[in-house]
């Protein structure tokens, strides 16, 4: 029996839907309803009503297929931040975005949501309740950033009312929650390796961490919102659980929560981040002999030691968004989600 289509503006496909943040947003829209296509360079899971597609966003041949029959794209597709490999970032975030840009206007899709990142505007000093309107990194601190700032610049600038083809950009900071691969695990991972006594500077900085199921809703909502005559047209807009939180507590909170100690004695923010760099040149340097990636990296001391939380009001306004889990619940069912990561497990 043929399948009976959805009307096409319920026929979306999730570009990087194998992943944390892309499995989140594929079930919720399944949730809504949607018919959902997935493209993604590996499959993770199965699931009722999804049509996988498996193939690099580099390839266009292989993207279209799944682009076949599609109204909105959502793309959260983008290599590990922790891979810290530039070219594989310059290769799909930016040639790859150009590609999906050219797949989806050729396959006639009306709709592209990037998943960007708020810390395109961070270059490892305080920003504090940023907006949206602040300029992008002139000196992004790791090639992931470099390559997210390209990315979000090509969709909002494929954004084309004439050509029917709207585009907006989620910048979501610090995304938590069940299955993530690389916050609470990475954490986890340190605690274990007993890398996690020290807090880096006085620990008084305050950042966003946001539950995923605030970043689908927002993405949904931006989704939805997203017509001719709406004002979030190639724009980008931050998506955030709206509570900022001491970095160093959110960090105690999941390392207790996991039967870890938490941190207990300060170290200078400038040396750590001092230090950090001098590993990232010397792991630089002795590529070619011996590959090591150092844990404390110069954009994740950054990140423990600086002020970065961002304001959510242009997304109130325009899309009407407010954080469907607060960050205490989200917190509690993150900590939950990972029994095999609790001490002594
Ligand atoms: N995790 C965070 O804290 C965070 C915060 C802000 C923004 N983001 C952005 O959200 C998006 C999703 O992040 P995530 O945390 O879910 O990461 P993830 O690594 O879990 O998911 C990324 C997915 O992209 C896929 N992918 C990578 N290269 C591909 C390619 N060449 N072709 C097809 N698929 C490819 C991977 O297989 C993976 O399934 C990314 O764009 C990331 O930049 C993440
Ligand atoms: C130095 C240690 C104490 C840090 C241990 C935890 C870290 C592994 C995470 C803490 C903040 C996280 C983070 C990201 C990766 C993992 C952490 C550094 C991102 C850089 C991932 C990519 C996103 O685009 C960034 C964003 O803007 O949301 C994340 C920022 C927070």
């Amino acid at each position: 029996m043929a399948t009976r289509l959805r009307p096409s503006n319920k026929r979306c496909a999730v570009i990087g839907g194998s992943g944390f943040l892309g499995r989140h947003l594929v079930e919720k829209l399944l949730d809504r309803s949607y018919s959902v296509s997935v493209f993604d360079i590996r499959q993770s899971y199965e699931l009722p009503g999804v049509t996988f597609h498996q193939g690099d966003l580099c390839d266009k041949q292989a993207l279209l297929p799944a682009l076949k029959d599609v109204s909105l794209v959502f793309h959260c597709a983008s290599p590990a931040p922790a891979s810290d490999d530039r070219g594989l970032f310059h290769k799909v975030n930016i040639q790859g975005t150009r590609t999906v840009i050219q797949a989806c206007m050729e396959a006639g899709v009306q709709k592209l949501v990037l998943t960007s990142s708020a810390s395109v505007v961070f270059e490892g000093t305080d920003i504090k309740n940023g907006r949206e309107d602040l300029p992008y990194a002139k000196k992004p601190i790791d090639y992931y950033t470099e390559t997210k700032i390209e990315q979000e610049k090509l969709v909002l600038e494929a954004c084309d009312k004439e050509k029917g083809f709207l585009t907006v950009a989620i910048r979501p900071h610090g995304i938590f929650g069940p299955r993530d691969p690389q916050l609470v695990p990475i954490l986890v991972d340190m605690a274990r390796r007993g890398k996690m006594k020290f807090i880096i500077g006085d620990g008084t900085n305050l950042v966003d961490f946001t539950f995923v199921e605030n970043v689908v809703h927002g993405h949904i909502l931006a989704a939805e919102r997203l017509r001719s005559d709406s004002p979030i047209c190639g724009k980008p807009y931050h998506i955030t659980n709206d509570e900022p939180i001491r970095f160093w507590d959110f960090m105690s909170e999941v390392l207790v929560g996991l039967g870890y100690a938490a941190p207990r004695y300060h170290l200078p923010y400038a040396l750590v981040y001092g230090l950090a760099m001098l590993l990232w040149l010397l792991a630089l340097i002795l590529r070619p002999l011996v590959a090591f990636k150092p844990t404390f990296t110069p954009m994740r001391v950054a990140l423990a030691g600086t002020h970065h939380y961002y304001s959510c009001e242009r997304a109130k306004q325009d899309m009407g968004y407010k954080p469907v889990v607060s960050l205490k619940e989200g917190i509690t069912r993150t900590v939950e989600s990972y029994p095999h990561l609790r001490q002594g497990a």
